[in-house]
């Protein structure tokens, strides 16, 4: 059997009292689309944390493809291909798109800037290929500051591109975007997750967008993983319908 892209076992984190991650574990398959979902405080944002090195378990282990990265720090995860785009885009503003583009290959690549590179030569193909994979390339010349805010998210995923991740952490992907524009920023996460097999985990409160482009759901509550599977199955699931229906019902019946 091969091995998950990303495999967290009996994964723990606690702060003072608070178990924000209890005992949890789970498994990513290669080019796997998979959402995280769970009320406020379930600790999604933890585990997030814990599978990008943001923070280091209290107990457990993670694995990608087989390998122990428990405990590594995000620089180092993400040289061995784990991704992460944000909620608060991390752009240049006052340089082009192909130019934030082309400092986010130039690092992967490990080229120094220098006086004798010209820079703006650099990668510059790879660059606008990633623009025009997230449907950018006529915007290429332009300046970031002043882009909309969806535009800034696909930019910030042809960013996240540019380090040629196998795991892609999205951290509430969709957040701040109006509801026609997220539709079409996971639209685009799905077919770059497809045709670069990347496998994208992703935590979203938006549950339209989790069950029209998650392939696999899972669920956390009060630290625990409750639930997962597909879609479908989630959706049905009486104790995830009890879990948002008992914390916030009005928003459950809003977006389910
Ligand atoms: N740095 C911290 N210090 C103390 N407590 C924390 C810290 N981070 C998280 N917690 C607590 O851990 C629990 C899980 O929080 P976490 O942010 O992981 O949940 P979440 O599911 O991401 O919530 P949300 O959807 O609101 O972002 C909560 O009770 C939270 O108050």
């Amino acid at each position: 059997m091969t091995a998950p892209a990303l495999e967290a076992m009996d994964l723990c984190k606690a702060f003072g009292g608070v178990r924000a991650v209890d005992d949890v574990g789970v498994r990513i398959g290669a080019g796997e689309i998979v959402a995280l979902i769970g009320p406020n405080g379930a600790g999604k944002t933890t585990l997030f944390n814990m599978l990008g090195g943001q923070l280091r378990p209290d107990a457990g282990r993670i694995t990608l493809f087989g390998r122990d990265v428990t405990g590594l720090p995000p620089r180092r995860l993400w040289r061995l291909g784990v991704g992460r785009t944000f909620q608060i885009t991390a752009t240049f503003t006052s340089m082009t798109l192909r130019q934030n583009v082309q400092a986010a290959l130039i690092s992967h690549h490990r080229r120094a800037w220098s006086p004798w590179t010209r820079a703006e030569r650099l990668y510059r193909e790879e660059a606008d290929g990633l623009l025009s994979l997230v449907g950018m390339a006529d915007l290429a010349e332009r300046a970031v500051a002043g882009l909309a805010y969806g535009d800034l998210k696909r930019l910030d995923l042809a960013i996240a591109l540019a380090h040629d991740p196998r795991v892609l952490l999205m951290d509430e992907p969709t957040a701040g975007m109006a509801p026609g524009e997220r539709a079409h920023l996971m639209d685009l996460t799905v077919s770059v997750s497809r045709s670069r097999g990347v496998a994208v985990v992703f935590t979203e409160h938006d549950m339209e967008v989790v069950f029209g482009h998650a392939e696999r759901v899972l669920v956390m509550d009060r630290g625990r993983l409750v639930a997962e599977g597909p879609p479908a199955a989630i959706r049905a699931d009486a104790r995830v319908r009890a879990i948002y229906l008992g914390e916030t019902g009005a928003d459950a019946e809003a977006s389910t």
